[in-house]
């Protein structure tokens, strides 16, 4: 390469590079501006109060989008109009994002509102999450909106303070990571399943200090919903984002949404937004790759994200880890999960089934949970909640509400729900929960409850079976 030719860089590179306003130095981290900053209501009421207790206004009210959605009832509103809470603190919440999204001037969508729904579902929704973009939240799955191409990631309450200030936010610069992922997918294993081997596979610290890239075959076959599912996760093996460069299923996507550009202006974004890809020979500081087509549908057995196997695997036997501590580990996630090693994961009894959350709460997750419960019943208590009030309407469009209620499921309002029991939607202690969420921690979905993560058509298979088992078999079931 002549010297004159500029280095090729990576997609992260080019979005970061386009986003410095002050470069790092020794001791200083660099000042990064944000294009997209969304607020829910449980990372951000110090953040407001800070700029209240300065005087201070918010920097931009148009680059600011609110929703509510962790403590957010999923129960209708009663016939006197009134929501019911989980509790006071959650009822408090939700008050005050009201009074602080009205105070300055943050377009909101509350409950009731056609466009409420969880954080990471209604900013690509709405358009608002686009390629090249920078979009940080109080919220570390903020992560879900790296599928559009954008650098986006989580932020602590006091940054969130720093961003709602002054637009920007201090930052190190990341290394990076690229996940090839050759092949495709084979029949019945999804993006939740691709995602789930790849933390196995690289741990859960795996990506930390990274942005992670993820790119191949397998990632440009799938859908926008899909390529969320995987970015959503990327938090789960510590990277600190997970990018998908865009393509034409990125802009058809985005072709015609609210935020997006309209018209000539949408052409020249595409225009633009074509540059964003990894250029050939950028260098990446770490490359891993997986073989899509030889995954199965994956579950976890343990107790953090990277503790999975096939569905129709067993349960490690710590005798066999590697060292003391691994076998610790292991012993302490089976003593909580209350499962014998060396059992197989298929039949394994479950109480509760929760089809939600941003990692599997869109249209394509709920068609697949109705694919599998159609003309079924349910064996166990099964909760669908739908990621947007938007997909909650196109759902119920297309008759998936009645699949589910037909096959004994509650079919909800939308929200975080069950993925982190803020709401009053939780299991019970010792109860077993397949659960499309995306942690899996003690206590997550409920005190003592055991989470078992897996894709909507595992957890609806779970559902129907009352016990784990294989989507593909569903002539068993
Ligand atoms: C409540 C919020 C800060 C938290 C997060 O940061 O991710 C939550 O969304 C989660 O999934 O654990
Ligand atoms: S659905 Fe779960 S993971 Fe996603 S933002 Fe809500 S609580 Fe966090």
């Amino acid at each position: 390469m002549s010297p004159t030719q500029p280095q090729p860089r990576t997609l992260f590179e080019k979005v970061w590079d386009a986003h410095v306003v002050k470069p790092e130095t020794g001791d200083t981290p660099a000042v990064l501006y944000v294009d997209l900053h969304l607020v829910h209501e449980v990372t951000t009421p110090q953040a407001f109060s800070l700029l209240a207790a300065r005087g201070l206004p918010l920097r931009r009210p148009d680059r600011t989008l609110g929703t509510m959605d962790h403590s957010t009832p999923t129960t209708p509103r009663g016939a006197d109009g009134r929501w019911v809470y989980g509790d006071a603190q959650a009822e408090a919440q939700v008050q005050r994002l009201v009074e602080n999204c009205r105070a300055f001037g943050v377009e909101l969508h509350g409950l009731g509102d056609p466009a409420q729904g969880i954080v990471h579902v209604i900013g690509p929704e709405l358009g608002a999450t686009q390629p090249g973009m920078t979009v940080v939240c109080g919220d570390s799955h903020t992560a879900t909106h790296g599928a559009f191409g954008a650098l986006a990631f989580g932020i602590g309450t006091s940054e969130v303070g720093h961003v709602l200030a002054t637009q920007c936010l201090l930052q190190r610069r990341p290394k990076t990571l690229r996940v090839h992922v050759e092949g495709r997918l084979a029949p019945g294993v999804s993006a939740k399943d691709l995602i789930l081997a790849v933390i196995a596979k690289l741990g859960v610290g795996g990506g930390t200090g990274h942005v992670a890239e993820y790119a191949g075959p397998a990632i440009r076959a799938l859908g926008m919903d899909e390529r969320m599912t995987l970015s959503n996760m990327s938090i789960e093996m510590g990277a600190r984002a997970g990018m998908i460069a865009p393509d034409d299923t990125t802009f058809q996507y985005l072709a015609g949404r609210p935020k997006a550009p309209q018209g000539a202006a949408f052409d020249a974004a595409v225009a633009r937004w074509r540059g964003l890809p990894t250029d050939a020979g950028a260098r990446f500081d770490r490359e891993v790759s997986i073989d899509a087509a030889a995954l199965e549908p994956m579950i976890t057995w343990g107790t953090n994200p990277a503790q999975a196997a096939p569905v129709t695997g067993a349960v490690p036997d710590p005798a066999q880890a590697p060292d003391a501590a691994a076998r610790a580990s292991l012993e302490g996630a089976l003593r909580y999960m209350g499962l014998r090693p060396g059992q197989a994961l298929l039949g394994q009894k479950v109480d509760v089934v929760f089809i939600g959350s941003c990692t599997n709460s869109r249209l394509p997750d709920l068609r697949e949970a109705a694919r599998v419960m159609r003309g079924r019943k349910v064996k166990l208590r099964t909760l669908v909640v739908p990621g947007s009030a938007a997909v909650k309407r196109q759902a119920e469009a297309e008759g998936l509400d009645r699949v589910f209620r037909d096959a004994g499921a509650e079919w909800r309002e939308p929200g975080c729900s069950m993925c982190i029991a803020m709401n009053g939607d939780r299991i019970e202690r010792g109860q077993y929960c397949v659960s499309t969420s995306n942690r899996n921690f003690e206590g997550r979905q409920g005190a003592g409850g055991r989470t078992l993560l897996a894709s909507p058509a595992t957890a609806a298979a779970a559902a129907v079976a009352g016990a784990v088992a294989d989507p593909r078999r569903l002539e068993v079931l």
